[in-house]
């Protein structure tokens, strides 16, 4: 793994020498109560030495927190002081000797630290994601874990960062590795039917029969695992929102409310928005895009054509729609009646200058609301349906039940990859050389998911997703 690993890195141009000593800025940029610098690599113990002013200073214990002065290694010029914790191999993030520096986190502290520790031989700044590339390289985390890790850090509300936690304590990987060890021992039957099978034939076929059925249970598993609706991607990227609607219904007004600023541009011209506007939004903790989108009618003018065909396809990739109808109009238009379906819900909008009268083509809707965002009459009401509707979506997703939802398109597709080769398997389970390589490809894909092989393509990708100094 190491060796594949390190010709990866050779290929993506990244240094790879985990002999190197690395060091970074952990916590966020600019002025803070604290800054931690974090030091990994063999070197990580004497580069703390180096920042003694007395250079033979004993260690500190391992993981014991301690006062510490920070000097120059030449200049011997007092930079701070700091709190040191030194975490020795391999009880560590990454593996290797990890030094902390707690400091004082103004910018001339952490400049001068930085400063310092690059004058140390050896020890070069770490790159984006490096501590976490050598924690993986250390075995001390699976990609799928990596990948969590990733996901926390850029997790923007609650129900991110609990999925996110989840992947992350391996308890979905735990179950990919239980379901790769059973397709390995059933190869491994496999393999022995085409070794044995036609001198030991009693013995072998209740074997193996007990194969075939472990098979079909596991396929009913990862079939069932893979009917999730998608949830714990949606949760990743966010619940789509599209605001839709005939030109001058009030969608732009609707989405700046919504965003509480003036996101897009609102004009009594009908066909004033042509571009997708996306404001993100976290609603009852779940994250959400909101999109605007250019009024649905028929025009002759090819950009707003243009922007009505991005409205449509910006419909389609919708979990909720929102269809805002201006209430001054009779009925709804027969251009926007169309688009209502059970994942829309119907906005009266400009209730502040006609009442409404609900027309009959809004049944087939999820819910129907009547608002003004001349005077913010419905809003509040509004949200409620609309945060309602996310936490349905997710609402029969216990604790348990997160822990195992699918998050990335990547792990999906090897489920799927797996479920292909299994039910290959299935219809000739007896033409002994054909099921193994099947039960083989089944096993490679699950593999894939938790970078057990070929993970060359991802790692780069996935490394470059981490700031510096994670
Ligand atoms: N009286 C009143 N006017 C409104 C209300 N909502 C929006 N308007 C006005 O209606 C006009 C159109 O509003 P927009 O938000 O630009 O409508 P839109 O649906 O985004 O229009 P397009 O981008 O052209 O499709 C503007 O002059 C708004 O000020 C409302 O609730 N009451
Ligand atoms: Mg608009």
């Amino acid at each position: 793994m190491v060796r594949m690993l390190q010709r990866t890195l050779r290929w993506s141009g990244r240094r790879s020498v985990s002999t190197d000593t690395i060091y970074a800025l952990s916590s966020a940029e600019g002025r803070a109560g604290v800054a931690v610098v974090r030091i990994s690599g063999p070197q990580a113990n004497w580069c703390l030495m180096q920042l003694s002013k007395d250079k033979k200073k004993p260690l500190p214990k391992p993981r014991m927190a301690v006062v510490r002065d920070i000097h120059h290694p030449t200049s011997r010029e007092l930079l701070d002081s700091a709190m040191a914790i030194r975490f020795p191999q391999p009880k560590s993030f990454t593996g290797e000797d990890v030094v902390e520096l707690h400091l004082h986190g103004s910018r001339p502290v952490v400049k001068g630290v930085l400063q310092a520790l690059a004058e140390i031989p050896s020890c070069r700044p770490a790159e984006a994601g490096e501590f976490t590339e050598r924690a993986f390289e250390n075995h001390k985390m699976d990609l799928m874990q990596v990948e969590g890790l990733a996901d926390l850090l850029n997790a923007e509300t609650e129900a991110q960062r609990k999925q996110a936690l989840h992947q992350i304590s391996g308890s979905v990987g735990q179950v990919y590795e239980e379901w790769r060890m059973t397709l390995i021992r059933c190869m491994a039957h496999a393999e022995a039917m085409i070794d044995f099978g036609d001198d030991e034939d009693d013995v072998t076929d209740a074997a193996y029969d007990s194969v075939i059925l472990k098979v079909q249970e596991l396929l009913g598993s990862i079939q069932k695992h893979l009917a999730d609706g998608r949830r714990g991607e949606i949760l990743r990227n966010g619940v789509q929102v599209a605001i839709l609607g005939a030109p001058n219904a009030g969608k732009s007004s609707l989405l700046n409310i919504l965003a509480q600023r003036d996101a897009a541009i609102v004009s009594p011209i009908a066909g004033t928005t042509r571009d997708i506007v996306q404001v993100p939004l976290n609603l009852a903790g779940y994250p959400v895009t909101l999109s605007d989108t250019a009024g649905i009618r028929e025009t002759d003018d090819i950009i707003e054509q243009e922007g009505v065909l991005r409205a449509h396809k910006c419909r389609e990739e919708a979990h909720i729609k929102l269809l805002v109808v201006d209430v001054q109009g009779s009925n709804i238009k027969e251009s926007v009646e169309t688009l209502i379906d059970q994942n829309t819900i119907v906005v009266l909008n400009k209730s502040d200058l006609a009442s409404v009268q609900l027309s009959s083509e809004v049944k087939n809707a999820k819910a129907v609301c009547s608002i003004s965002c001349q005077s913010g009459i419905g809003i509040d009401s509004l949200l409620e349906i609309l945060q309602r509707q996310v936490s349905e979506m997710f609402s029969h997703v216990n604790d348990e039940a997160q822990g195992l939802l699918i998050t990335r398109e990547r792990h999906r597709k090897h489920l799927n990859d797996c479920v292909i080769h299994l039910s290959n398997f299935l219809e000739h389970p007896h033409q002994s050389e054909l099921a193994a390589e099947d039960l083989r490809r089944a096993i490679h894909s699950i593999g894939r998911i938790v970078g057990r092989v070929d993970v060359e393509d991802i790692l780069d990708v996935l490394f470059k997703d981490f700031c510096i100094g994670k």
